[in-house]
């Protein structure tokens, strides 16, 4: 299928990024199972569904706090509230993921045929891929308004793809994409003349091309927006009420949060990350689900055991085999980030990775207690951050062997790292592109049902249909 039957182009990756990533899927031992078409084919589904965003939202409940019943009935109560106040009337669709007991699941409803308008506002490329998954524009990613936009104009809203558009401007005609028609909230001298930083809603979305509600101030102690792989992380740690838990990269803290409600509030949940600014969001996050046996640090997780073994303070770093599971959800590319269309990472970057993991692995595994379980996991596609980095591991580690992970509903692992069979069987792999069908222009356009007869069932569909990520399970002997 062309890249012009797409509605939007395929992923823009730096050629030698191209260059890398097509070898990695393309690599000996994949070549030994498939031929290189189909590999080839695999690939640019790859490329062309990470421009693209997932097809569900998910939404991970406080199941310490409600029923997933009576918060699935809650939530739809205030989409339905939501959309009074909107004035677009869609069809809410929630219901729960069949395997996994704290999940709900919206139907992402796109693309929608929308038509254009001739006052523009250019947003920064986060903020569009904000806006694919159910966001309204925030005043702070905005980059240029029409030179008289005044609060009440109906807008269309583009994505500057390359970073290239300075903010300010009054109009951009470099590489951008279309997200959607929406009313702006201020009018630009608000934006962009004020002495304070601006807040707030500027764009309010009212013609998104993908269709998702805003969660935004929806049930906050009870609703937690998180990609699907993310959830299963936190299951496949499996912390059970009085343990003591390690999160060593833990901002925002999405996963921290999820394993505090596991164990039902009962234990302690110790949640390091680097960035000062980052564990704010930790302590602000635990707070509003009404989490109280997270202690989260501003720490270098590198450096988060001591030689003295009788050490034993507080905060960190802390002695040898301290923790009942670590997670190490470690800084990555975040290539499997969707949507995502252009990719600004070089090569180096990308390789600058696999090292700062295999330290932080060090660190976990001498935290960890004997009998203990260690859980890895990224949001990238590479194989030099997954399945390599746990080949190295079992090398390394004669103390860690793979575990079976529940639930798995990804994939298993990918060919090219010389891992067995089994061991690939034992890890799990969100690979979009092994279920991503291209639709024509027109097929895409047609604002399709999710329900539709040709396609597998919901829930399959939300299951591949995810961010790329991965997860491996080690138990240490
Ligand atoms: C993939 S994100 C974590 C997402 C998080 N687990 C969640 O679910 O919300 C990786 C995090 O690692 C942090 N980080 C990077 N290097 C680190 C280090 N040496 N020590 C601690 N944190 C680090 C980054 O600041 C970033 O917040």
């Amino acid at each position: 299928m062309s890249d012009d039957m797409s509605i939007f182009p395929k992923i823009a990756l730096k050629p030698e990024v191209y260059d890398y990533l097509r070898g990695v899927f393309t690599n000996k031992e994949i070549l030994a199972a498939v031929d290189q078409g189909e590999a080839e084919k695999r690939f640019q589904g790859l490329l062309s569904c990470l421009s693209h965003p997932p097809a569900f939202t998910c939404v991970r409940v406080s199941t310490h706090l409600a029923s997933l019943e009576e918060i699935q009935h809650r939530l739809k109560e205030e989409l339905k509230q939501q959309q009074k106040c909107g004035s677009e009337d869609f069809s809410i669709t929630i219901f729960p993921h069949p395997h996994i007991p704290d999940v709900l699941l919206l139907p992402v409803m796109g693309p929608r045929p929308v038509v254009q308008l001739s006052a523009e506002v250019i947003v920064g490329a986060q903020c569009g891929s904000a806006v694919l998954r159910g966001a309204h524009v925030f005043a702070p990613g905005l980059l240029a308004t029409p030179k008289f936009m005044k609060k009440g104009d109906v807008v269309s809203v583009f994505s500057d793809l390359e970073g290239k558009c300075t903010r300010g401007n009054k109009d951009f005609q470099g590489k951008r994409v279309f997200v959607g028609n929406g009313v702006s909230e201020m009018g630009r001298v608000d934006i962009f003349c004020s002495d304070k930083p601006v807040k707030g809603v500027g764009i309010r979305m009212v013609e998104p091309l993908y269709q998702s509600p805003s969660f935004d101030g929806i049930l906050p102690s009870l609703v937690f927006l998180q990609n699907l792989p993310s959830v299963v992380v936190g299951h496949v740690l499996g912390p059970l009420p009085g343990e003591r838990i390690l999160d060593m990269c833990a901002a925002p803290g999405g996963k921290t949060c999820h394993i505090a409600s596991l164990m039902g509030g009962q234990g302690e949940v110790v949640a390091l990350d680097k960035i000062r600014g980052k564990v704010e969001r930790i302590c602000q996050n635990a707070k509003a689900l009404h989490l109280d046996s997270i202690k989260a640090y501003c720490f270098n997780s590198v450096k988060a055991v001591c030689s003295d073994s009788r050490q034993d303070t507080e905060g960190p770093p802390y002695p040898p085999e301290s923790f009942d599971r670590v997670l190490l959800d470690a800084p990555c590319s975040s290539l499997g980030q969707r949507p995502n269309m252009a990719s600004t990472g070089s090569l180096k970057e990308i390789c600058s990775y696999p090292p700062l993991q295999r330290k932080l692995f060090h660190t976990a595994v001498q935290l960890l207690r004997p009998g203990g379980v260690l859980v890895y996991s990224t949001c990238t596609v590479t194989l030099s951050e997954n399945e390599e980095l746990v080949a190295w591991a079992l090398n390394t580690f004669p103390c860690l062997s793979l575990q079976p992970q529940d639930p798995h509903i990804g994939a298993e692992g990918m060919l090219g790292a010389g891992l067995s069979p089994e061991n690939l069987r034992l890890l799990q792999r969100f690979s979009p592109e092994l279920g991503w069908v291209q639709e024509t222009e027109e097929e895409e356009f047609s604002a399709k049902q999710p329900e539709s007869q040709s396609k597998p069932p919901l829930s399959q569909r939300a299951n591949e249909d995810t961010i790329g990520f991965f997860i491996a399970k080690f138990l240490k002997r």
